[in-house]
């Protein structure tokens, strides 16, 4: 078997001369990574550069940043409702009140927006765990005047909304625990929801017109409404005397009672004490009791608060053996999780160890993930199939794709469940040690190094190391919250792959970099939000990998104009020469990985 390492190509600043037309001049040094763009003057900066829209383009994708967005939009349709002018400003409540709130919609964020019954005010108030068409009482504890918003804690229900039904709450903790405030909503209401948040974040943050934007999909749902996460992080703090300085001056602090262990109270900075976690997984959820249990017994041992790292792994055995391995096995692991699925038994069990690697099987590929890669929603919930999103958009595609570049890799998911569809793969992450992680994924699940590679790079570095033809190339990018940065854009754009796959958990920032996409930017096209970039949205959906929380994942696909062909018609007889060339300089290239794996 070739080695992991063969996998990896290291990329110089410069990167390789292939394909080195689509990489940009670098940045100056105060552009770099600000995951924003760089706007040419202030017209621009507030939507209004080509005419597309009088949206701020810029977005972080912050929850403040969404609530107000909301707030907003809500305080302008009770104006056009009252068919008044701002009301005049009348007291707020005082802190800590309990007010009665009816409630009208939920944020983007999840919680309830409403007005206080029987009240002139157009204050609006935050309320989590409610639904539209509540009136429930809150109490008050911060009010944010210049924003017209006061954010209120839930206390109970004065008058059920026809959407609530508090049967379907499958957790002791609802209300109380930060965590899945949904639950009082049936599935299907809350899969409608998150389609309203897509579209929400695309009207607002695309910098689009309307027509450039399709119709929103319908929300993918989940198999698994409860029990689906695989990873959960309870924590603990430590002694109530303890302080920072501490370890500094050599102060052990000793707990007199028992902590509490779990998740954060909602709106406070307390720990909760949580025995169980209903949406973790059977394992991981095992896992937790025992946890719990060891902490208790080795108490003493703890002189600060401490994050406990729960994580599913599986292991596949074939049938046939499995009895047998039982057998032999010392100490046979009481708390594993066993099931059985065609000829093989898929033994789960919750790991611990921060050092150790968990694995997990997406269809028959083998996954082993290392702790510290950041935690992908598909990997806490690998039940909502990954590669789903992605598989090629069109096969009609003239030329056909053929080629797949995996964009924030991380352990190399979408590169290693989609690889066997392309001629080509090639995945990048900016962590060496998960690209090491997918190189050792790769190789485990025998896919060459000739034709699934890997970079350990910044994202944007990938442009000077591709060779594949643009017009036979998908890209998919899956970036953290915040988005990709102005400088992969502007490349990307240069480059023009025939499709690209945009997987975002945040749609705020999604749709703001879709709107790059296909709105254009000023000094690569002249476009700015009218649809000049060199791209068209074929969809985008919603898919649900957070049942009972405001989490949604957004997948949008982008077809490059004139529908996988060129960028401009046919592209010239040059261009088509450099792409030959190009391609000539990748399979060199693979040759030589091949020969050096082998040897
Ligand atoms: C949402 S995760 C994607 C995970 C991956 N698609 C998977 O399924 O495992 C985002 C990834 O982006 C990587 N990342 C963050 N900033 C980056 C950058 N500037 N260039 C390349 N990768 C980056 C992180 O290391 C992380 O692996």
């Amino acid at each position: 078997m070739a080695s992991s390492a063969a996998n990896v190509a290291p990329v110089e600043s410069n990167g390789s001369t292939a394909g080195k037309r689509y990489a940009e001049t670098p940045l100056r040094k105060d552009e770099e990574s600000r995951g924003s763009y760089r706007f040419k003057n202030k017209r621009m900066r507030n939507g209004h550069g080509g005419g597309g829209g009088s949206q701020i383009l810029q977005t972080n994708g912050s929850n403040e940043e969404i609530l107000l967005d909301d707030v907003n939009a809500l305080l302008q349709k009770l104006k056009l409702e009252r068919n008044e002018a701002a009301q005049p400003p009348t007291e707020l409540p005082e802190k800590f009140s309990e007010i009665e709130v009816r409630i009208d919609e939920i944020s983007s964020t999840g919680d309830g927006l409403g007005f206080q019954v029987n009240s002139p005010s157009d204050q609006v108030y935050v309320v989590p765990f409610t639904a539209p068409g509540d009136t429930v009482t809150a109490k008050v504890f911060k009010h944010l005047d210049k924003e017209k918003y006061s954010l209120a804690d839930f206390v109970k229900v004065t008058t059920p909304s026809p959407h609530r039904d508090d049967a379907l709450i499958g957790c002791p903790y609802f209300a109380t625990c930060s965590g899945c405030q949904f639950q009082m909503l049936p599935y299907a209401y809350q899969l409608a929801h998150k389609k309203t948040i897509v579209e929400k974040a695309y009207r607002n943050f695309s910098n689009l017109p309307p027509e450039l934007i399709p119709a929103i999909g319908d929300t993918i749902g989940s198999p698994l409404q409860y029990g689906y996460r695989t990873k959960l992080t309870p924590h603990f703090d430590g002694p109530p005397d303890a302080r920072r300085s501490d370890g500094r001056n050599g102060i052990k602090r000793v707990f007199k009672d028992m902590p509490a262990i779990g998740f954060m109270k909602k709106g406070t900075r307390l720990t909760l004490d949580i025995e169980d976690c209903p949406i973790g997984t059977p394992a991981v959820r095992k896992g937790l009791a025992r946890e719990r249990k060891r902490v208790t017994s080795n108490l003493t041992q703890y002189h600060k608060g401490a994050t406990l790292l729960l994580r599913e792994s599986t292991e596949r055995i074939p049938k046939a053996s499995y009895s047998a391995s039982q057998e032999v096995e010392a100490e046979p692991d009481a708390d594993a999780i066993i099931e059985e699925r065609g000829d093989y038994i898929y033994k789960k069990t919750c790991i611990t160890d921060s050092n150790a690697k968990s694995t997990e099987y997406i269809d028959s590929l083998l996954l082993p993930k290392q702790q510290l890669h950041p935690p992908a929603l598909h990997t806490i919930h690998p039940r909502a199939h990954p590669a789903a999103p992605v598989l090629p958009p069109s096969p009609t595609t003239t030329p056909p794709i053929t080629h797949l570049i995996d964009a924030y890799s991380g352990s190399g998911l979408f590169t290693i469940t989609l690889s066997t569809l392309f001629t080509t793969s090639l995945g990048i992450d900016i962590s060496p040690s998960s690209i090491t992680c997918a190189a050792t994924n790769a190789s485990l699940n025998a896919l060459p190094p000739s034709s699934t590679r890997f970079l350990a790079a910044d994202a944007s570095a990938l442009f000077a190391a591709i060779s594949t033809p643009a017009a036979q190339t998908v890209v998919v990018i899956d970036p953290p919250r915040k988005g990709c940065d102005a400088s992969f854009l502007r490349q990307l754009l240069l480059y023009a792959p025939a499709r690209v796959v945009y997987v975002s958990c945040n749609v705020h920032t999604q749709a703001r970099d879709v709107g790059v996409l296909v709105g254009g930017m000023p000094d690569v096209d002249g476009g700015w939000g009218v649809g000049k970039g060199c791209y068209e949205i074929e969809r985008v959906t919603g898919f649900d990998f957070f049942p009972q929380t405001g989490h949604v994942e957004g997948v949008a696909v982008l077809r490059r104009k004139g529908d996988g062909g060129e960028k401009d018609g046919d592209g010239t007889a040059a261009e088509k020469e450099v792409e030959k060339e190009a391609e000539k300089e990748v399979e060199k290239e693979a040759e030589k990985e091949a020969e050096k794996a082998g040897g």
